[in-house]
């Protein structure tokens, strides 16, 4: 399997905190990826700096073999839109906007025509269970609607890499679970990976691999490291 996706020695400091103290990630074509640790022990750094948000002190950024790290902000950002999408916990979606026109801003904002910018959005309703409810807006959804308008938005663009920060944080167990289930096997038919970030054992268990963030580095034995 090919690596998408490598992080490696990445160091993070915030003045005297060291968030990230040496972190060897990397995950591959089609994988599922979750991370998880306690509450300050890096997560969310690691998750922002392998999105290109965050740039490292030390260490290198990796998409498919190409350092990003060191990229400046006009060329991160368009990366961002273009090679990766985003689902988090809350409050992504534009409260005055159709469902379907959510979906299609990624692509609008790549310079795709409305009209055919809806068409593709449309496409991602179905296999995400979201049929029929095109039209509304996110106030007439539920939270696990919701959040499927967000995986589709996050997916509209085909990325690379999709990461998701405590995507079923808000959500009861079973509509987390339902909504995990379609995040991870949608993004693998899409071809893309996953790197998601959360505290439940039972939604990292829907992932291929799970590794364990502790003071800002890797414990446990599940990850590997790519050159
Ligand atoms: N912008 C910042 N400025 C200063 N310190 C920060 C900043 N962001 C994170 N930190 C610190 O870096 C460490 C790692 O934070 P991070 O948010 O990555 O942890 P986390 O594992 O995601 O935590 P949680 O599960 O609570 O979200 C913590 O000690 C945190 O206080």
């Amino acid at each position: 399997m090919s690596t998408v996706l490598a992080g490696n020695g990445l160091v993070k400091k915030y003045g005297p905190t060291t968030a990230l103290a040496g972190v060897d990630v990397a995950v591959a074509e089609r994988e599922s990826l979750a991370i998880m640790g306690p509450s300050g022990s890096g997560k969310s750094t690691l998750l922002h700096t392998l999105a290109g948000i965050i740039r490292p002190d030390d260490g290198q950024v990796l998409l498919r073999g190409e350092r990003i790290d060191h990229w400046g902000e006009n060329r991160l950002s368009a990366l961002r839109r273009k090679r990766f999408g985003f689902v988090f916990q809350f409050g992504q979606l534009l409260p005055e906007l159709p469902a379907e026109e959510n979906v299609a801003l990624p692509l609008m904002l790549e310079g795709v025509p409305r009209r055919q910018a809806v068409q593709r959005a449309r496409r991602w309703f179905a296999p995400l269970g979201l049929a029929g409810l095109e039209h509304r807006r996110p106030g007439q959804l539920s939270g696990g609607q919701a959040q499927r308008v967000a995986i589709a938005r996050a997916l509209a663009v085909e990325p690379d890499v999709v990461f998701a920060d405590e995507p079923t944080g808000a959500l009861d167990q079973a509509t987390g679970e339902e909504v995990i289930r379609l995040l991870t096997s949608v993004t693998r038919d899409q071809g893309a990976c996953l790197v998601m970030v959360t505290h439940d054992a039972e939604v990292a268990a829907h992932c291929d691999r799970v590794v364990q963030v502790r003071d800002g580095r890797i414990a446990g034995h599940s990850q590997y490291t790519v050159a």
